[in-house]
């Protein structure tokens, strides 16, 4: 695939040039008010993004941009409800479910209806009034999803732990290997375990899959004529395959299909946040990610935080040959954050298709990280030294759940001294001195000194908040969903499809039955049929 990784805007590309020889130290040198011109806040955030390769100019020629692509229009059509995924022909309304102050009535009144059942289910399980099969009071939630129907609520229900309810576990399973399911199953008790079967077509193999064996595991173990259906809860938009398989309809919460996948943890797909952290605290991760919205809607382009991100990507992705984005939290509790943020962004923006026919320039970069610190004993070396450059996000609440302010000091020490040094990097002379100070000779020194030099300029975020509460967190999820929504307008594509996994998922229903000898496997190539062939022989073994 040759796709060029530079746009065609002449001044961004001349600017890029001058901006290549800059230092990011001259630039604040140049402007006192650099800090201040290179920020904004919006629900509970602070963005800090005065540690990037831009200059005033380079800023507004990408709000130009950025104006030239509709994106103001773009941003009320998505609010409003239009048609915005345009291969799909339907809305991506996930502002809709927070109540977003833009949101069509009707979808609201849908939505409302859905809080209300799902409010009513978290107290009857809270307040104990519902109860296993056995009378036993229900004391673990499994949410068996994957994708969309299990990266979100995973990740909400680890990020807001000292949230969670007392007398309640979450556990998710997603993954067609049994061994997922089964280390759960291996310390639940089926008398008092509640499995919500998350998933938005209620079709996805892994999840049916799981589904049927956990239901198998509750009727082995609690007898044939177990109520399955005070253990088997379902959020789906297709009720219809949920009752078929077995599901109370009065226990299925609905969603519907103008949600994505990877934009519902705000929708029933949300209930095992409720369960595990309360209503209310829903109701405040909504709330959070309604502000957003809000601020998303109405302050200009150049005050917008999730468009400011965007375009910084943009330029990153487009001007500077930028193959991937880090995301580092420094915050254990946001250590699935950047796994959360594959899907949303790579799933959305990981596309050559444009409107019309293909794209001009490269789109979505990968996204990776890992919380920090540990980040720093393993890859931050790159980021760092490697050849490559990374833009990296640096998330940060500044005040702990916990007392232990040595550790948050040391812990916010450590994330404003990465992107502190990043920035500043090395010289040579001081590599030099450093092998000096610690008894090398000066010919040594000279020699070795490049080893320890840091080129420096490389660019970084610093998104802050108060604490990571439900608010803060429902704004922040927000902030990237709009990023990434801003970026596709920029890139012309459209980020609420995914025809690309489609594929794979019927080639391995094929090769399913090709293992099984239900299909004739001869028109696949040498190396397919070669590994079908180990693993239809190791389970001939097992039959010996
Ligand atoms: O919620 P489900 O319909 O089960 O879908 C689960 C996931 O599967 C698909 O492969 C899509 O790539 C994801 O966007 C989706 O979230």
């Amino acid at each position: 695939m040759s796709i060029p990784s530079l746009s065609h805007n002449d001044e961004l590309l001349a600017l890029q040039n001058v901006l290549a020889s800059q230092s990011l130290i001259s630039l604040f040198v140049e402007d006192a008010n650099r800090t201040e011109d290179y920020s904004c806040e919006a629900s509970g955030l602070y963005l800090d993004y005065s540690k990037n390769r831009v200059n005033s100019r380079a800023m507004a020629l990408l709000f130009n941009a950025a104006r030239e692509k509709n994106l103001e229009q773009k941003i009320q059509a998505l609010l409003g409800g239009e048609a915005i995924n345009y291969t799909e022909k339907r809305p991506a309304l996930h502002t809709a479910l927070r109540g977003a102050s833009n949101t069509p009535a009707d979808k609201k009144a849908l939505v409302d209806d859905v809080h209300v059942k799902m409010a009513e289910f978290v107290d009857s399980i809270h307040s104990c009034r519902w109860r296993g099969s056995t009378g036993k009071t229900i004391t673990d939630i499994v949410n068996i999803g994957i994708g969309g129907s299990d990266l979100g609520p995973l990740m909400v229900t680890e990020a807001l732990k000292p949230y969670q309810q007392k007398n309640i576990r979450c556990h998710f399973v997603s993954n067609v290997d049994a061994a997922d399911l089964l280390s759960i199953l291996a310390n639940t008790n089926p008398e008092s375990t509640l499995f919500v079967v998350a998933s938005k077509t209620f079709t996805t193999l892994e999840t049916l899959t799981n589904a049927t064996t956990a239901r198998d595991w509750l009727t082995r173990a609690l007898g044939a004529d177990v109520d399955v259906s005070k253990h088997f809860v379902a959020t789906t938009s297709n009720v219809e395959n949920a009752v078929k398989f077995g599901i109370d309809a009065r226990n299925v919460f609905p969603m519907w299909d103008w949600v994505g996948g990877r934009y519902s943890l705000w929708s029933s797909i949300g209930l095992p946040i409720a369960l595990g952290l309360g209503m209310e605290n829903f109701k405040a991760l909504l709330a959070g990610a309604a502000e957003m919205d809000n601020h998303f809607s109405e302050q200009p382009l150049e005050k917008n935080m999730p468009v400011i991100l965007a375009l910084l990507g943009v330029w990153y992705t487009n001007y500077w040959e930028a193959d991937t984005h880090a995301i580092i939290p420094y915050a254990h509790d946001l250590r699935l954050f950047p796994k959360y943020l594959q899907q949303l962004d790579m799933e959305s923006n990981g596309k050559s298709a444009a409107h019309k026919g293909q794209v001009k320039q490269a789109t979505g970069p990968i996204i990776w990280g890992e919380a920090g610190t540990n980040g720093q004993h393993s890859f931050h070396q790159l980021l760092h030294q490697g050849t490559r450059l990374v833009p990296v996000d640096f998330i940060a609440p500044l005040k702990a759940h916990h007392e232990h302010n040595d550790h948050q000091t040391h812990l916010f020490a450590n994330c404003l001294s990465q992107s502190y040094a990043l920035m500043v990097g090395k010289t040579l002379e001081q590599a030099k001195q450093e092998f000096i100070d610690i008894g090398y000779s000066d010919e040594e020194s000279e020699q070795l000194a490049h080893h320890k030099v840091m080129e420096g300029n490389r660019p970084t975020n610093t998104i802050l908040m108060d604490q990571l509460t439900p608010k803060n967190l429902g704004a922040l999820i927000a902030l990237y969903e709009h990023k990434v929504f801003v970026q596709s307008v920029i890139w012309d594509i459209n980020p609420f499809d995914q025809w690309g996994v489609e594929l794979g998922k019927k080639i391995s229903t094929l090769i399913s039955g090709v293992i099984n000898n239900e299909i004739d496997g001869s028109t696949f190539d040498a190396s397919t049929q070669s590994l079908i062939k180990r693993y239809q022989n190791s389970l001939k073994l097992d039959d010996l």
